[in-house]
């Protein structure tokens, strides 16, 4: 299992089953296969979507721990905005926005960019966002054992705009909270400080 990769390699057993799949689902719309401009499609399909789902094969918790530091730091550090793409687990349509995500270490900081490569990881599978959301809480909470963590997505979701309800522009928010952030004037000074941030 690697920690992240850089996503050129596609798993060729896979990349053929999808493949086929994609041709069944195209030809079933009555697209005409063999035409031009679809006939690598269900190739690039199923390459994209192994793109898009590649966070099944990658470890978040092995991300963290390959750059914590000691460092005798208290206070809150806040990774704001780190955009984020998903897909809904029940239309595998995509979901899309920001997170937030705030932690008070414990004797270890992390390497800032793996934070938003936990957020990658977790964003990378067929989700729905209040998952998502305790899925990075709990990992950087059970990895880095901080003082306290927090997250807060934001997130509109396709399936409710392109199809279903269809409205544009409601945002979804959902938000986590462990340990010092579970007091009231902790989360508080975090939601003041990503505040410019929420719509
Ligand atoms: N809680 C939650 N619901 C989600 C998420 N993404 C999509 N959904 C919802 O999943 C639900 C699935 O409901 P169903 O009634 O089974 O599906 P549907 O008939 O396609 O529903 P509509 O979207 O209302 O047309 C819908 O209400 C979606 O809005 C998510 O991340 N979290
Ligand atoms: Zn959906």
């Amino acid at each position: 299992m690697s920690n992240y990769r850089f996503f050129d390699e596609y798993n060729e057993e896979t990349t053929e089953e999808l493949k086929n799949n994609y041709s069944n689902i195209i030809s079933g719309l009555g697209e005409d296969i063999t035409r031009e401009g679809i006939v690598k499609t269900p190739e690039r399909a199923s390459k994209a979507m192994q793109f898009l789902t590649q966070g099944y094969d990658q470890d978040p918790a092995e991300i963290l721990k390959g750059a914590m530091f000691a460092e005798d730091y208290n206070d809150m550090v806040i990774i704001k905005d780190i955009e984020l793409y998903s897909l809904c687990e029940h239309h595998i349509l995509p979901f899309f926005g920001k997170a937030h995500v705030a932690y008070i270490p414990n004797g270890h900081i992390v390497g800032l960019s793996k934070i938003p490569r936990v957020v990658d990881v977790f964003a990378r599978r067929l989700q729905v966002q209040e998952r998502l959301t305790h899925d990075i809480l709990e990992c950087i909470n059970d990895t880095l054992k901080p003082k306290g963590v927090a997250v807060v997505i934001e997130a509109s979701h396709m399936c409710m705009m392109m199809r279903g309800v269809q409205k544009q522009n409601s945002v979804t928010t959902t938000s986590g909270f462990r340990g010092q952030f579970e007091k009231i004037e902790t989360r508080n000074e975090f939601l003041k400080l990503i505040s410019s941030s929420l719509s």
